[in-house]
């Protein structure tokens, strides 16, 4: 980008995102808002086509309003067409494919046939995966109809892809938070859950539907250490119903049920900071989607990821990538215990999740160890938004 373009549009960056379900693309988009505007005092406007979801992950958004700023990010309500005049910035990413607004691609189209103007740099944000053609794919550039360049911005877990995002700080924050079991304590306090003992199994769920999980819970209930398992209402819950003598959709945060030697808390959903902390409070996390799955690893804590459900099982493709890089200086029996228990979980098998598990219990210290050296290994030599501005900075 040259110092005539700097010059001629807005310095600011558009970030569309549509709310396809769940909490996922909103998840990805919000983080990266708030860290660009954090860390590289980027001027962030981000363009939300459903307020009412992101109010979940974010509860003091007000889904009513227009325009509201939270983190130093602008958040506006995406409506189509778009309520105000759109100025363009310097960059415009599309998150996940969403098409953009038509007034949006106007407004490049125009800049674009202007003889000296300067067109703002637009980006599609891929979805997180491990598989190996992420590195050939990465960067390319697509020409539109208009003559337009749109660039493939994919995240990943290697040096040749866009990286993974994590805000400058997370880990020492993570580092301090762990080194003082009060911290813990604190927040499960906060959240409403009681009964917890300082040493007893904590077990984070989010996850989908799966048999696999209400297989786990009626294994856990028999352990002979106390197990809390903590789960917001939501999808994980509809495969619990069994559990439960109410409708599972009556359920409040706060409650509290006892199997046996397993607790069953049902947990207030929270913003981003403590979902983040929840993650690093437990001493093993059932995650799913993309930023749950991310935020479960930089917890350096062992995990099981319950991959987003695609279409003639390619999910399974996706897993598998990841399971390998995860598992790549990994003992045997460790790897065989982690991978085993995550493909049964995601497959929905209820004897092999249970014989797994117990697999993954006598390995369980060395799985620690690993989750605690993953993430930097993971993250490279640079977070996702430190080589996005690069990247930029670079065309
Ligand atoms: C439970 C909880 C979650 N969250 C956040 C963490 C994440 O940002 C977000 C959940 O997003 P994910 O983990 O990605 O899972 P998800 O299932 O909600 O989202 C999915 O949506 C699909 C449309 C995508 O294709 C998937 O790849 C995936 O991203 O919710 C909170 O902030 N507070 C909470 O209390």
């Amino acid at each position: 980008m040259t110092t005539t373009h700097l010059t001629q549009v807005a310095k600011h960056w558009d970030i569309f995102c549509t709310v396809v379900d769940n909490y996922g693309d909103i998840g990805v988009t919000w983080r990266l808002a708030k860290q660009l505007a954090a860390e590289y005092h980027i001027a962030v406007n981000l363009w939300v086509d459903d307020l009412n979801s992101f109010s979940h992950i974010l509860p003091s958004l007000n889904p009513v309003l227009q325009q509201q700023i939270f983190n130093g990010v602008n958040i506006f309500q995406w409506n189509n067409p778009l309520d105000i005049d759109y100025q363009a910035g310097e960059v415009i990413i599309e998150a996940f494919a969403c098409e953009l607004p038509k007034q949006v691609k106007y407004v490049i189209e125009q800049l674009h046939q202007q003889p000296q103007s300067l067109v703002p740099y637009w980006l599609n944000l891929e979805y997180l995966s491990a598989e190996d053609w992420v590195d050939g794919c990465h960067g390319l550039p697509s020409t539109q109809p208009s003559g337009v360049k749109k660039w493939f911005y994919f995240p990943g877990f290697n040096q040749k892809t866009g990286g993974l995002i994590c805000e400058q700080n997370l880990f020492n924050e993570r580092e301090q938070w762990q080194a003082n079991p009060k911290n813990k304590m604190g927040l499960f306090n906060q959240l409403g859950l009681s009964g917890i003992n300082i040493d007893d199994s904590v077990i984070s769920v989010f996850s989908y539907e799966t048999p696999a999980l209400t297989a786990l819970m009626a294994q856990w209930q028999t352990s002979p250490k106390p197990i809390h398992a903590l789960i917001p209402k939501g999808r994980s819950l509809s495969s619990l119903a069994s559990f439960f003598t109410c409708d599972v959709s009556d359920l409040m945060p706060g409650q509290q049920f006892i199997f046996g030697n397993l607790t069953l808390h049902i947990l207030p959903m929270t913003d981003q900071t403590g979902f983040d902390r929840l993650l690093w409070s437990c001493d093993f996390n059932i995650v799913r989607g993309e930023d749950s799955f991310l935020r479960a690893q930089w917890a350096a804590k062992p995990f099981i990821w319950h991959i987003y459900p695609q279409e003639d099982d390619y999910h399974l493709v996706k897993l598998e990538a990841f399971m390998k890089i995860y598992c790549d200086n990994l003992a045997a029996e460790i790897s065989t215990a982690w991978c085993e228990v995550n493909l049964a979980f995601n497959q929905g098998d209820q004897h092999a999740v249970v014989n797994y598990w117990s697999q993954l219990n006598s390995v369980i210290l060395p799985l620690q160890q690993h989750a605690i050296n993953w993430p930097n290994n993971a993250l490279n030599d640079a977070d996702l938004a430190s080589r996005l501005v690069q990247f930029v900075k670079n065309s």
